[in-house]
């Protein structure tokens, strides 16, 4: 059984980006630019009042000076002439600085009498101006590609003057659910039966991920019906099963598969929930075969799966984050396979965060992983650890998962 690193990082190896398509700024939250932003204009465009004040030459305003007002600038209407020693124009914040001037008094170190203005405060040059570029300039490079396009990166794209970008195509994942026994969700459930919990919630981490999902009808457990199924997933940047990945009788994906054309890379690693994962390429398309039970199809999922995706976007495809977290209960030593404890994350007293984790570990317990704020993470043969001590966990809600 190979460990949670390597079989991440065989996973990630086989996968190139996907190709660059243009969408709409308004659509491109949570897209990946395929090509760096490159600035059509500076910010500020033009030296710019930071206050709501008076543009002057800091040599003219000395306290007590009074300074002929000659007229107005209100932000988006620049005044059209020089300001010439001894004037002043009125400005608001977002006004352009009138040429010859080069600073700004403030009003409240101001009185206005009739067409003039005292100065109660000196200013200095250079003073509540914005200038020209301070932001960025026309041509600077304002976004590397490979970066997510987050609310605050878009208002860069917006002021850097960009109405479309590059964005890396979503990754088209193909999901199959298998197994006799698996029914839809709403669909009379017949003797046996379960409802498919994983492909719903492939789908929506999939989506989540950054990635258009492709849910195809469950097969069941019969190699025919898996082999037809593998067609499907021709031109699909990559093909994931779940079910029918251990060893039983019934379990027989990887031998439809194989028959398909799969060639396996992995199958089995030393991690809980998830041993039976399985990796190959079917063709030209990557394949993930998660195992049925729901927990450990969701964990594999958050674990390989969104990394595999990030990947295929042109992000890098790291491990999701650990943070040490205080421990609340006790947990026991580990064995040799790396464990992924669902806990709860709760305030204590002391206004700290504390892990809880939950006594149930069943990997068919969707209640417990859709409760769960945290996987512990647990190296192979990790020592016991008390109530108080630190563990890594990966925390579920900041990745939206
Ligand atoms: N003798 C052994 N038995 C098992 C081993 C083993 O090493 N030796 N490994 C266990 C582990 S660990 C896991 S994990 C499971 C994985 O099994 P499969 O990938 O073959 O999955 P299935 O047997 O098809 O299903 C397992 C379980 O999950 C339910 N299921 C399947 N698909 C869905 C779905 N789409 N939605 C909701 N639930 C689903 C299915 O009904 C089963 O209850 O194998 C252990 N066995
Ligand atoms: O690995 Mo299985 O995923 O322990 O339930």
């Amino acid at each position: 059984m190979i460990s949670v690193t390597e079989a991440r990082s065989r996973i990630l190896a086989g996968l190139t980006p996907t190709a660059g398509e243009t969408v709409s700024l308004m659509e491109a939250l949570g897209r990946v630019l395929a090509a760096p932003l490159t600035a059509r204009l500076s910010n500020p465009p033009a030296d710019v009042s930071a206050m709501d004040g008076y543009a002057v030459r800091a040599e003219d305003a000395l306290v007590g000076a009074r300074l002929r007002l000659i007229g107005a600038a209100p932000a988006g209407h620049p005044f059209p002439d020089r300001l010439e020693r001894g004037e002043t124009v009125r400005l608001f914040t977002g006004s352009v600085v009138p040429a010859g001037a080069d600073s700004i008094l403030i009003q409240e170190n101001a009185t206005a009498e009739g067409d003039g203005v005292v100065v109660n405060e000196a200013t200095a040059r250079g003073r509540h101006v914005r200038f020209q570029g301070a932001d960025f300039t026309a041509g600077e490079t304002v976004a590397k590609a490979g970066q997510r396009l987050h609310p605050r990166l878009i208002g860069l794209a917006a002021g850097a003057g960009h109405p479309w970008v590059a964005v890396h195509r979503r990754p088209r994942v193909v999901i199959l659910c298998t197994g006799d026994e698996i029914a839809l969700p709403g669909e009379p459930l017949p003797p046996g039966g379960v409802v498919s919990s994983n492909g719903p919630a492939l789908a929506a981490l999939v989506r989540a991920a950054g990635g258009e999902p492709i849910l195809l009808p469950t097969v069941p457990d019969q190699l025919p019906a898996i082999i037809a199924a593998a067609a499907a997933a021709r031109g699909a940047d990559m093909l994931v099963t779940t079910g029918g990945a251990s060893v039983g009788a019934h379990d027989l994906v990887q031998e439809g598969l194989a028959a398909a054309g799969l060639v396996l890379d992995f199958w089995r690693i030393a991690m809980r929930p998830g041993k039976p994962l399985m990796h190959g390429k079917l063709g030209d398309v990557p394949m993930l075969g998660l195992p049925g039970n729901p927990v450990s199809a969701l964990v594999c999922g958050i674990l390989f799966l969104v990394p595999a995706i990030e990947r295929l976007l042109g992000l890098p495809g790291d491990a999701p984050l650990a943070e040490p977290v205080r421990l609340g209960a006790d947990l026991p030593a580990n064995d040799i396979r790396e464990d992924y404890v669902r806990a709860s994350l709760l305030v204590r007293e002391d206004g700290g965060w504390a892990a809880y984790p939950y006594k149930t570990q069943d990997s068919g317990q969707i209640s417990r992983l859709a409760a769960a704020d945290a996987l512990l993470v647990r190296p192979p043969f990790a020592p016991a650890l008390a109530t108080g001590e630190m563990v890594p966990a990966i925390r579920l809600g900041p990745l939206g998962f």
